[in-house]
């Protein structure tokens, strides 16, 4: 017996889904089995083809396939789950949460069944709900079920610092913590470039207006769009994730975890940093906050709380 490849599932094979997938085989991360519902069997069996037939150009031999059966992601070491639907001008993450709960709930039955020892990462809106409703559909340990908003949120932080010094975005480092909503935290003591306190470089308005075009980062994109949400960024996280897992990177990532007494929260979902490695979550970091951040937290996390108050499945 010869090693075996990484098996990651993506379910939804919409924008994100099949962004996702071809993104983890050009980056041959494992055989992609991309999912979604039995009336799209054959669009989703296209996209796969299509991404197969960019391989010789582009060099890969990751192998894709599209379906709607989940015997086909039997033993996934990864499953991702972008399957929902997505909010357009005018909604609030928030207004998806019934709907995107009920599919969530059903698409966690079925990774349940076919692939039980599977690390899931949820990307479905509102995704701190959607990874409560993930965790408690799995029944699987905290550590194998992870949400996805910090490492978007913090890229667009970053993009928008880098802009604004006009740096290279690989010497900025910061992060944002909390609910993947318009009161998440970017916390700019954290931030730096280059090892160079931001606040050091930029006026506090500046940072102060940087910070604001984070928290609604997701719905500047959806203005823009008109008919949907971000993907491309997302695909690029969901990805980093999915490498710092299978490939046991130990990488310092911000990410919705459960919280079981950390920054003073029990039982709550939300984006904190941590350890992603090849056991998922392994570690959270819980750092000393100032008052102003606290209260900003809090914020964030009575929104969280707010939204799965209202989740009925
Ligand atoms: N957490 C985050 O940072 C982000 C979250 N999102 C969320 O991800 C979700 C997907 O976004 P897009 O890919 O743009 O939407 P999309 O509409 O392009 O794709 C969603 C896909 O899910 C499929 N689907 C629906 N029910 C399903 C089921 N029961 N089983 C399998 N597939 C099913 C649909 O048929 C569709 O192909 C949305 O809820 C969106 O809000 C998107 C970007 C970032
Ligand atoms: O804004 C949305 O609805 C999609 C999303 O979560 C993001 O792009 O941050």
């Amino acid at each position: 017996m010869g090693l075996k490849r990484n098996k990651i599932s993506v379910v939804g094979a919409g924008f994100t889904g099949a962004t996702t997938a071809l993104m983890l085989a050009q980056k041959e991360l494992g055989d992609v089995v991309l999912i979604d519902i039995p009336q799209l069997e054959n669009p989703t069996k296209g996209k796969a083809l299509d991404m197969m037939e960019a391989s010789p150009v582009q060099g890969f031999d990751s192998q894709i396939i599209g379906t709607s059966n989940y015997e086909d992601a039997a033993d996934s070491d990864v499953v991702i789950i972008t399957a929902g639907i997505a909010r357009k001008p005018g909604m609030s993450r928030d207004d998806l949460v019934n709907t995107n709960a009920g599919i969530v709930k059903s698409v966690c039955e079925n990774i349940k069944k076919y692939a039980p020892n599977s690390i899931v990462i949820i990307l479905s809106n509102p995704v701190d709900a959607m990874t409560y409703v993930a965790y408690n559909a799995l029944g699987f340990p905290k550590n194998r079920v992870i949400g996805q908003s910090g490492v978007l949120d913090t890229a667009r932080y970053c993009t928008f610092i880098a802009q604004e010094l006009n740096v290279s975005v690989e010497d900025v480092r910061g992060f944002v913590l909390g609910g993947h909503g318009d009161d998440m935290v970017p916390l700019v003591r954290y931030s730096s470039v280059g090892g160079i306190p931001i606040d050091t470089l930029i006026s506090s308005e500046r940072i102060e207006a940087i910070v604001q075009r984070t928290r609604v980062g997701g719905g500047e994109i959806v203005n823009l769009l008109g008919n949907g949400s971000a993907y491309y960024a997302p695909a690029a996280s969901l990805v980093q994730m999915t490498e710092a897992i299978l490939k046991d990177k130990k990488r310092i990532i911000p990410v919705i975890a459960l919280l079981e007494g950390e920054y003073g929260y029990d039982g709550l979902f939300m984006g904190v940093p941590t350890i992603l490695g090849g056991d998922g979550i392994e570690k959270i970091f819980e750092l000393e906050l100032t008052a102003d951040e606290k209260l900003a937290l809090e914020k964030s996390a009575d929104s969280v709380r707010n939204v799965i108050s209202v989740v009925t499945v």
